[in-house]
């Protein structure tokens, strides 16, 4: 890496001025149409609102209205839409304004006798005359700044392979206008500035990396080919880092055929949800839809409370090896197989139909229901029998709602309704006349009648005429166990799980299983308008919930991050295993593994002691960045301890924005919040906090997945809460997630898993 001589950075300055007051005038001018776009959408809005009064209980009424609704809609759409992208275009502005690029590259095509210099920023940047002052991070050209070194290099563009010499390689630091730091570099992209970067305090929220993208994580950034892309990356990599930038660049490059409500990111936490959430419109882009996995579950076993990751961990940290061996086997992909072997195989007489019951007595009969669906031919596969059964049913409903139509109390309904009630169920009808007076009663009848009957529509809409539950439960009763499960377990099991489903809850392990069945059987639960399914921290995912969001998601592309050291609920599974048994479970052609060894977020000392604990920690390559040793305060009380690490963490604030106390688990976080709350104003959080304060954080370490603090405080790492091997993932997870500070407390001796490391020659630690 080489300075710049200060002639070369004077000029360069100059072009930056130059670029900012270009950009300036145009932002101007986007904000003015800005100005008049929001006053149009405004008014389209207000006409929309009058016209369209529209009565959305009735189906019926749904339709008619239909027409003339989207026409409204789409005009507000439109405004809506154009308002929207002349926002983002001046808030893009903005961004560049204050740092207009951060790339220079000078190439030399063939044939060509001097080189043309272009600058790389977050956008691209064209003046009056369609000259590219700036150019796109994503645009093809760009990957020559992160992939090559100087001399012969390509890029594809959508014509094909070019080549080119690469004769200057530059980086910038720009900061309100003004070049702050700027190299020649021959490296991809030269630590000096990273070091820069990665030395700043965290602002609490995830910034983007587009400035400083390493040659490993643009592979990842720039994968358009695999179906599925696995990444293992040690703690601190980059690998939430890529997946956003990495959403940034499909959407630029298939902007016509995706758009970000096509991507899905599975988050660890809501947290992390929020944590992230800045990135994506720092680069000019929308986010992509998020959503937890408890989430998810939820929504799609509405009425049931499904156990999350985090209830079992709080539940049970040690498990029997019995129970391991009968989780295990719940959440292997081969029993998804078995689902799905049952399903295909289910007879008729063997499907848990169910009465559909109205006011206490069966509307629909079980045996009748049953009679339908084994009427249909058996060659149908069970899913499109089920949708037909379910037409047949709907149809005898609507008949039923016609007959009712006339019954005497409909018709003394009718007599007796007010004004009011009368327009309500008459709605648009009334603008055109009907043929007579019996016609329309009989409509006014069919209204009520469908009202009166509404609930059994809703219950065929949601399949509830067969039982999934006890559906699930006969398969439990038939399957072929593997012998490392007991028979008592088993039947222990099964007995465990309908008792559960009678409180309403449900167990995690069933989750997958249990959708897997409910989908097949009725064929519902598919989203085939989703291009994009993303997993963060995927070693917290069972390979059955991964085969299932296959299934739901049949026409997605995978990519899924982790690392298998911070596996916080099992053990740990090497990356080229996880990657066969996912390819052999997804059944896809394209599948490509990357791993990530050097670690970015933490100081050099942070992350050599990190690594330490790990009994193959020698492959994580530590970023080269100063700071102070870890330290490990040993006390032999609660008390003490507490006194020491209320002093350690009003010392910590003198520095930092954030220092985080991470505990074992909700019920420690909960107790040494108790404690120090009144003299730190430390804030406890929960699963249910969306958003990150300021000042010190307390929480249990499921919840800091993911994250990064300043400062992070590992609470009581002592030999009585951390005894042996199975607690490694967790200290390695909380030792990683410090960017520039750790601090160890421990309440009598230390964990025997951190007490190799303390006592060590390298003296890795301080002990205070
Ligand atoms: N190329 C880069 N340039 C600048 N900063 C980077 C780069 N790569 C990673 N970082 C920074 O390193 C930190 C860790 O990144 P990130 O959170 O993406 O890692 P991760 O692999 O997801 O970590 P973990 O698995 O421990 O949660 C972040 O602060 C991120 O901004």
């Amino acid at each position: 890496m080489s300075t710049v001589d200060s002639n070369e950075i004077k000029s360069e300055q100059n072009r930056v001025d130059h670029v900012i007051r270009k950009i300036q005038t145009q932002a101007d001018h986007t904000q003015q149409l800005y100005n008049q776009a929001h006053f149009e959408t405004r008014s389209v809005e207000s006409n929309y609102s009058q016209n369209a009064k529209i009565n959305t209980f009735e189906a019926d009424d749904r339709i008619e209205t239909n027409a003339e609704v989207q026409q409204q809609k789409g005009l507000v759409a439109r405004a809506v839409e154009n308002e929207t992208i002349l926002k983002r275009q001046v808030a893009t502005y903005k961004e560049l304004q204050n740092s207009p690029y951060f790339g220079r590259i000078d190439i030399q095509d063939p044939g060509e006798t001097t080189a043309e210099p272009l600058y790389i920023g977050t956008a691209s940047f064209a003046d009056e005359h369609e000259n590219f002052l700036i150019y796109d991070w994503r645009a093809p050209i760009s990957s020559i700044y992160y992939n090559g070194t100087l001399g012969n290099v390509s890029y594809q563009t959508p014509a094909g392979k070019m080549t080119t010499d690469l004769v200057k390689k530059r980086q910038f630091s720009i900061q309100s206008g003004k070049i702050t730091n700027v190299f020649d570099t021959n490296e991809t992209v030269g630590d000096e500035i990273l070091q820069e970067v990665l030395g700043q305090q965290n602002d609490t929220y995830m910034a983007n990396i587009v400035a400083t993208i390493q040659k490993e994580q643009n592979d990842i950034i720039r994968d358009t080919t695999s179906d599925l892309l696995v990444v293992q990356g040690v703690a601190g990599s980059g690998k939430t880092s890529a997946i956003l930038q990495r959403i940034a660049f499909l959407l630029y490059h298939s902007r016509q055929s995706l758009n970000a409500d096509e991507i899905v990111l599975f988050s660890p936490n809501r947290l992390y949800s929020r944590y992230i959430s800045d990135v994506l419109p720092s680069l000019g882009e929308r986010n992509m839809r998020q959503i937890t996995l408890a989430d998810f579950l939820s929504q799609r076993f509405q009425g049931l409370n499904v156990e999350t990751l985090f209830d079992r961990y709080e539940r049970n940290s040690q498990t029997k090896p019995d129970i391991q061996s009968l989780t295990n086997f719940f959440e292997s992909s081969e029993f998804m197989q078995l689902i799905q072997n049952y399903v295909l195989e289910l007879t008729p007489d063997k499907i848990q139909f169910t009465n559909v019951m109205f006011e206490e007595k069966p509307f629909f009969k079980a045996a009748d229901i049953q009679k339908i669906y084994t009427d249909l031919p058996s060659s149908m596969n069970p899913a499109d029998r089920f949708l037909k059964t379910k037409n047949t049913l709907i149809k005898q409903l609507k008949n039923r709602i016609d007959q009712e139509a006339d019954a005497d109390w409909i018709h003394e309904t009718i007599d007796h309704l007010s004004n009011e009630e009368y327009n309500n169920l008459i709605g648009k009808k009334k603008l055109r006349a009907f043929e007579s007076y019996d016609d329309e009663i009989h409509y006014l009848g069919r209204k009520l009648a469908a009202k009166h009957f509404r609930v059994i529509y809703d219950a065929l809409f949601n399949n509830y005429f067969v039982d999934i539950y006890s559906q699930y439960a006969q398969f439990l009763k038939q399957v072929k166990i593997p012998n490392t499960i007991s028979t008592a377990t088993w039947q222990k099991n099964q007995f465990t799980f309908q008792q559960s489903i009678e409180y309403h809850q449900l167990r995690l392990m069933d989750g997958a299983p249990l959708l897997l069945m409910r989908d097949l059987l009725t064929g519902s639960g598919r989203n085939r308008q989703i291009q994009h399914i993303f997993i963060d921290e995927m070693q917290d995912y069972s390979l059955a919930q991964m085969v299932y969001f296959k299934h739901a998601f049949p026409n997605a592309k995978f990519t899924l991050l982790g690392d298998s050291e911070q596996a916080l609920f099992k053990d740990v599974e090497s990356p080229q295993t996880l990657l066969t048994h996912l390819k052999n479970a997804f059944h896809v052609k394209k599948a490509n593994l990357i791993t990530l060894n050097r670690s970015y977020r933490s100081t050099y000392p942070i992350t050599s002691f990190a690594k330490k604990l790990l009994p193959d920690g020698d492959q994580i390559q530590a970023f080269n960045r100063d700071g102070d040793l870890p330290s490990i305060i040993i006390r032999d009380s609660v008390s003490t301890i507490n006194q020491a690490l209320v002093k350690n963490c009003l010392k910590e604030l003198q520095t930092y924005g954030t220092v985080a106390i991470l505990t074992r688990n909700m019920a420690e976080s909960q107790q040494v919040s108790e404690n120090i709350h009144r003299t730190t104003k430390a804030t406890l959080l929960s699963d249910a906090d969306l958003a990150l304060p300021k000042g010190v954080l307390i929480m249990p370490i499921y919840l800091a997945k993911g994250l990064e603090f300043d400062s992070v405080i590992a609470y009581d790492i002592s030999q009585n809460n951390y005894p042996d091997e199975s607690s490694l993932g967790i200290l390695y997870t909380m030792a990683s997630r410090a960017m520039h500070n750790l601090t160890l407390t421990s309440i009598g001796a230390v964990s025997p898993l951190i007490h190799g490391v303390v006592n060590d020659q390298e003296h890795l630690v301080k002990i205070k």
